[in-house]
């Protein structure tokens, strides 16, 4: 990576932004960013073993590994009452392969009931996103200069959808129907979001190669890559926005239903149990809060660096629904009595949690849209005015917030959203580790995650970040790391 010290110029793009300005304003250094094909995080290294790994390795690991991963997680809820070292007897009784083969061998072809209801869900969703009403909001300018519009009709659409699902759990149950048959054809659902959202995304490669929505698609040269990454950074089909619909209106949604789902079934079987409700609770609570701030997601890693391909979209299409709710389909068949004290101990450290990464995100949105005029704390705020060039050559301020939660550490709201995936997770008690692969694999994704937001902002903003970083020595827990 370039040194951007020395007045050098380095270019970038962001939402909150004030205006670009002509280049001839370079009082103090600009940074350019030079990822404009690929995105910071995936950057392409020069040396050939990093970049052999971090684009062939890595990527052909993970396309094999997840879609058997998200079977695993079926199987050994099902098929194993939750315990992993049951599952990794069967797996390693003979090969791994022949392992998984008989867990593939388990699932049944999926019915038309659920093929119907995907179907029927996908179709209600899109004629939503055009349907409701919402403000027209604007992510950030991409790399090639675009500006994509969205509508910001996420709330809406949420309340409108999980409220639906209750009134139906209510109006049918006399009837004797129930929405707990999800539950019992969860390896029908697995099957078909695996086989759907793997097929989805070579439709997103041949379509990013042959017909990208804007200027901001290309190829790294290497297939395996362009499949796992994706081409496009926002590609459209028939004018719908394909991440806002797998992220925020599939993947983030049927999250929210399967938790009811498992919800209703766990009241059918044992009647109210506290630890259900405990963690269905927060997830509800925590996804309200996603579609409350979802204008504030556009602006995200997710939508305006990483490409439509296999890691976002078959990652919100299949490991959202089977892994993130993995905790409440555990707790159907594992009911656990906390009491009154334990389970509002729990309820109050999550949605303390839930307050603290809002506010993390809020108070970042704040000193932006204010250019700085806002209390944080009641304090003034302590902030880095920085400036980045685009690609094509204008010049851009930005500010970075040093105070408040951002200057505890740079990614301090972690720490929060961490806690309340523990909170929801442990209502299961310890007699397995299953239902905390949530927690580790989020663990995970989020300290990859803010190596690559660091290798992200350094190349956008140069030496303005390490002035940030000077402030703020600690990446994510303070004092420590
Ligand atoms: N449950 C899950 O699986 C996951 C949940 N999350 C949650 O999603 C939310 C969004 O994720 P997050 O990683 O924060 O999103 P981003 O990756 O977009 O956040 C980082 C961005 O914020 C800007 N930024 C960084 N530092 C500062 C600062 N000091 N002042 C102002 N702006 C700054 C930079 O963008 P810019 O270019 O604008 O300067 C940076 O790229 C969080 O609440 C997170 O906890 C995230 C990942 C996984
Ligand atoms: C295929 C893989 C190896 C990994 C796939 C990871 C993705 C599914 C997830 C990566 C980042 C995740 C998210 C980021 C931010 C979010 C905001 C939060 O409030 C709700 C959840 C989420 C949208 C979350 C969803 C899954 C990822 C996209």
């Amino acid at each position: 990576m370039a040194d951007h010290t020395n007045g050098s110029v380095q270019r970038r793009n962001n939402g909150e932004d004030s205006d670009i300005h002509d280049n001839g304003d370079t009082s103090d250094s600009v940074v350019k960013d030079n990822n404009s094909t690929h995105s910071p995080g995936q950057s392409f290294s020069t040396q050939p073993v990093k970049r052999f790994v971090n684009q062939t390795l890595v990527p052909i690991t993970l396309l094999l590994l997840m879609p058997n991963f998200v079977m695993v997680i079926w199987y050994t809820i099902v098929h194993c009452h939750g315990s992993y070292l049951k599952m990794v007897s069967v797996l390693f009784e003979k090969s791994v392969f022949s392992g998984l083969v008989h867990i593939w061998s388990l699932t049944r072809s999926p019915s038309p009931v659920i093929i119907g209801s995907l179907v029927l869900y996908c179709a209600y969703a899109l004629a939503m996103m055009k349907l409701l009403p919402g403000k027209t909001v604007y992510g950030p300018m991409t790399p090639k200069g675009n500006i994509p519009e969205y509508k910001d009709n996420g709330f809406l659409f949420f309340v409108m959808t999980i409220g639906m699902f209750w009134a139906f759990v209510l109006l049918l149950r006399p009837f004797g129907i129930s929405p707990s048959i999800y539950y019992d054809k969860m390896d029908e659902i697995c099957v078909t979001l695996n086989t759907f959202s793997l097929v989805f995304c070579a439709f997103l490669y041949l379509k990013g190669k042959l017909a990208p929505s804007t200027t901001d698609s290309g190829s790294s040269g290497n297939i395996i890559f362009d499949y796992y990454w994706g081409m496009e950074l926002y590609p459209r089909i028939f004018g719908f926005d394909v991440k806002v619909f797998t992220n925020c209106r599939f993947g983030l949604i049927i999250w929210a239903l399967m938790v009811c789902i498992h919800a209703v079934k766990s009241y059918e079987l044992h009647g109210f149990v506290d630890s259900m409700f405990v963690s269905a609770l927060l997830q509800i609570v925590y996804l309200a809060k996603f579609y409350w701030w979802e204008a504030g997601y556009l602006s995200t890693i997710d939508i305006m660096v990483d490409r439509a391909g296999f890691y976002i979209c078959w990652g919100c299409l299949a490991l959202v629904p089977v892994l993130y709710t993995s905790v409440t389909c555990y707790l159907v068949t594992h009911p656990v009595r906390l009491g009154l004290a334990v389970s509002a101990a729990m309820i109050f450290i999550g949605l303390l949690s839930i307050y603290t990464n809002y506010e993390a995100d809020a108070q970042k949105q704040k000193v932006r849209k204010t250019n700085g005029d806002c209390l944080i704390w009641g304090k003034t705020p302590d902030i880095i005015r920085a400036k980045y060039q685009l690609e094509n050559g204008g010049i851009k301020d930005s500010i970075l917030l040093a105070s408040g939660w951002w200057g505890m550490s740079r990614h301090f709201h972690y720490i929060p959203e961490i806690m309340l995936a523990l909170m929801w997770t442990l209502p299961a008690l310890f007699e397995n580790l299953m239902p905390y692969s949530y927690v580790i694999i989020l663990t995970i994704i989020l300290t990859h995650r803010s190596s690559r937001d660091e290798e992200k902002c350094s190349s956008k903003y140069g030496h303005f970040w390490r002035q940030y970083c000077n402030k703020v020595p600690y990446r994510i827990i303070p004092n420590l790391f």
